[in-house]
């Protein structure tokens, strides 16, 4: 498996170019705040001081976890596959978010535990029925893994427009999540373990025994992609490879939440400048995600209590994108608009 090559973004002349863009327009110095930063950076991103986004695109990955046979969930595995039907017949809340943002939506099967036949609408990317349990055995082989992150590098390939955003929808997603946050950030399992759907303080308690046993178990696995196999999900590991492909090909990323900023913990280790292309799109109120974006050196753009999943955030804060892009094409300059400058 090929990792796609990343650049970083950083160009001084151009940075200072759209410095001098976003400051000649017609408001006090700054005053955009966090969106001059993100229009600065979608035109490092593009290679350009005239910046555009074109087919906004959203991809929700779905998979089933081995893990869920501890008791990991407040739900059962079922509901992936019915979220699924859900996401098809556009009746979940990315569905929602997605139509009312102008975003494309695609959903992608990428190892749900059921067999959805022929159906229009759902990209089958199946890798299996559900990952391994990892209580007991690696959650994946690495032929497996390679496989998922060839398939998310491919759709990729395929997709027209210039932003792409991630979203999953996984049954017991958060405690595979959890896992390579420890492993890739360094960090102790208690700061990484969360409520997921909804789990009891008992329940969260639970799932941290579970961890704490199965990073006893795989305690030697290090290194990523190794990490990936042995605790993640097919819907991760698609991600993690789609995320690569985007930033390679100088796509802007959208990030999700807890599960999509781990697949994003993989990426950035295989290819630390991916960071530049990504926009993280909210901290999620699973605890363990503002530790993992401060971690990344991340700075959310919203803050709404959400922890759902399924790519919701990113569809929020897609209107602050186009936001960013507009002020920066649209605005009058001091210039133009003869609008005197700052005085001292
Ligand atoms: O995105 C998040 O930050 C997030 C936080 C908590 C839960 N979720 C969603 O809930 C599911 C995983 O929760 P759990 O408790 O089954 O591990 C999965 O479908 C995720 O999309 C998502
Ligand atoms: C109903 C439901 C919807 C979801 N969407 C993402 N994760 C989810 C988990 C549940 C339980």
């Amino acid at each position: 498996m090929l990792i796609p090559a990343i650049s970083p973004t950083a160009d001084e002349a151009l940075a200072l170019a759209l410095v001098q863009a976003i400051d000649n327009k017609t408001k006090p110095l700054g005053s955009l705040g966090r969106l001059e930063a993100l229009a600065k950076q979608i035109g490092l991103i593009q290679r350009t001081t005239q910046p555009a986004l074109t087919e906004p695109a959203l991809l929700v990955f779905a998979g089933d976890h081995g893990i869920v046979a501890e008791g990991v969930s407040a739900y059962p595995q079922e509901v992936t596959w019915q979220m699924v039907e859900n996401f098809l017949a556009g009746g979940a809340a990315i569905n929602v978010l997605a139509r009312q943002n102008g975003c494309a939506l695609q959903v992608i099967d990428a190892g749900v535990n059921h067999d959805f036949g022929t159906r229009p609408g759902l990209v089958d990317r199946k890798i299996a029925r559900g990952t391994r349990n990892f209580a007991h055995e690696p959650a994946m082989t690495a032929e497996e893994c390679a496989l998922s992150l060839e398939r998310g590098m491919a759709l990729v390939r395929d997709l027209p427009g210039n932003v792409v955003g991630f979203g999953e929808m996984g049954i017991g997603n958060t405690t595979a999540a959890a896992a390579l946050m420890h492993k890739l950030a360094n960090m102790p399992l208690a700061e990484c373990v969360g409520a997921g759907t909804g789990l009891p303080p008992e329940g969260v308690q639970r799932k941290q025994a579970v961890l704490e046993s199965a990073t006893r178990t795989h305690a030697q696995v290090s290194e990523p992609l190794a990490v990936l196999a042995t605790f993640g999900g097919f819907e991760i590991a698609m991600m993690a490879g789609a995320m690569l492909q985007a930033a390679a090909l100088r796509k802007v990323l959208l990030i999700d939440g807890f599960i999509v900023t781990s697949a994003l913990l993989v990426a950035a280790r295989l290819q630390p400048a991916i960071l530049d292309y990504c926009v993280f799109a909210h901290c999620s109120d699973e605890q363990g995600h503002r530790r993992m974006l401060d971690y990344l050196g991340a700075q959310p753009l919203l803050q709404l209590g959400l922890r759902l999943g399924e790519g919701t955030g990113s569809a929020l804060a897609l209107p602050l994108l186009h936001a960013a892009v507009n002020f920066l094409d649209q605005m009058a300059t001091f210039g133009s608009a003869q609008v005197s400058t700052q005085s001292a």
